[in-house]
């Protein structure tokens, strides 16, 4: 994009201040903010004008889960058919990795987190040897996607080669980077994080089928004849990935969408939750959800919105291509952005001074037809890495680690 484009497009959406500094920038520098400008998605920024329409949502109701006791009377059945789509290659998995450990005050991709004791044991360790487990029963290599960021894509590929994938086959292992939004203050002004350089974050989880598609991972897909991708979250050392009963049971209710619940804990856990909205599929986000929904009660007296969901996904990519050109809704996160001042000077601010903009793939799930929540044993496949104490932690991960057999 040459500097005039770049001043129309700025100027059609009222961020020409980005350009402040453009005189005193090297060749390279200049280059770079252009190609950043080009790259933006400046649309989006005018969400924050009407930001209190944007998390409305239609009629919720309650939809039940296929609950454990119903999965175990058809485990056998379930697992058969699984297997046999593993085995015709019809099923790839997608690793969603595109953070950092930061909240475990580390400057790596979170994958990179050593959660070991008495040896080295890291979140993608844990996650690629709950790969190979099926691997192993099915007797075939499962392709196995993996979305990184602008921020950590080359450190995690060095991490993953270095570690010969920790026993993964590298032809089955493909790396896809997800795109950048760009951050702003209150008044959807974007921050420079650098003279040459506009503040921009990953672009939220629901990103990652479009993300695929711009970097030929489509191509992959259709070439190896790939029907279902089974999309998870990298924090979670605990889930079963690929896991051939999950598949089976979904595709044997027909639907187009799997989605691994847990009975919630307690009504303010930090879960999305399923149910139906307008009497389709969908998922209300924990920080959404309204005190309504998260006291209210069935029939029988127990929570109707008991559901949690895990982040692990099974859609259909037929289904997934269909809507792949509908709009996504935008969420807008209140954040800590770090920025420069009037006079140039960098500031990382101690409380949240602007938004970010983001889709998330929990919002797919309404675009589908069909979603068949699948109830999962909490303490066999819920082990979240989000904080380094406490509640969905390092320390609590270890513990249930302990608990299913692993050696740290
Ligand atoms: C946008 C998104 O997918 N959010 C997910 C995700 O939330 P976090 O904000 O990363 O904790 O993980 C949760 C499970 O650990 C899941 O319940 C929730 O719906």
């Amino acid at each position: 994009m040459t500097l005039e484009q770049a001043k129309e497009k700025l100027a059609k959406y009222g961020q020409e201040h980005v350009l402040k500094y453009y005189g005193e920038l090297t060749e390279e520098e200049k280059r770079g903010i252009l190609d950043q400008i080009e790259a933006t998605d400046m649309s989006i920024l005018e969400a924050c004008k009407h930001k209190e329409d944007l998390a409305k949502k239609g009629v919720i109701t309650p939809l039940a889960a296929m609950q454990l006791d119903e999965i175990e009377a058809n485990r056998e059945n379930f697992t058969a058919t699984g297997i046999e789509t593993i085995r015709q290659g019809k099923v790839a998995a997608v690793l969603l990795a595109g953070g950092m450990g930061t909240r475990l005050g580390s400057d790596n991709p979170k994958g990179m987190y050593n959660v070991g004791l008495t040896h080295e044991l890291y979140i993608f360790e844990c996650l690629i040897n709950n790969l190979l487990e099926v691997v192993h029963q099915a007797d075939a290599w499962i392709h196995l996607f993996v979305m990184t960021s602008d921020k950590n894509n080359d450190a995690t590929i060095a991490f993953l080669q270095e570690h010969d994938y920790f026993g993964y086959k590298a032809e089955y292992v493909h790396f896809f980077k997800q795109e950048m939004a760009a951050a702003t203050d209150y008044e959807g002004k974007i921050y420079l994080e650098e003279k040459g350089k506009l503040s921009t974050s990953p672009n939220g989880n629901g990103g990652w089928f479009i993300s695929m598609k711009n970097n030929g991972m489509l191509d992959i897909v259709h070439n190896e004849g790939i029907e279902w991708l089974n999309v998870f979250a990298v924090d979670n050392v605990l889930q079963r990935i690929a896991d051939p009963c999950f598949i089976g049971a979904t595709i044997q209710r027909g639907c187009v969408v799997g989605s691994k619940v847990v009975r919630k804990n307690a009504p303010d856990e930090k879960v999305g939750v399923m149910c139906l909205e307008d009497g389709r599929p969908s998922i209300v986000e924990y920080y959404e959800l309204t005190d309504e929904l998260m006291n209210a009660k069935d029939e029988k007296g127990e929570p109707a919105y008991n559901y949690g969901v895990i982040l692990n996904y099974l859609f259909k990519v037929q289904d997934l291509e269909k809507i792949m050109e509908e709009k996504m809704p935008l969420h807008i996160v209140e954040k800590k952005i770090p920025y420069l001042d009037e006079n140039g000077e960098p500031v990382k601010p101690e409380t949240p001074n602007g938004y970010k903009f983001e889709s998330l793939v929990l919002d797919m799930i309404h675009q589908m037809d069909s979603c068949l929540p699948f109830e999962v044993v909490r303490r066999k496949e819920f082990a979240p890495i989000k904080n380094k104490t406490g509640v969905d932690s390092v320390e609590s991960a270890r513990e249930l680690l302990v608990e299913n057999g692993v050696v740290l």
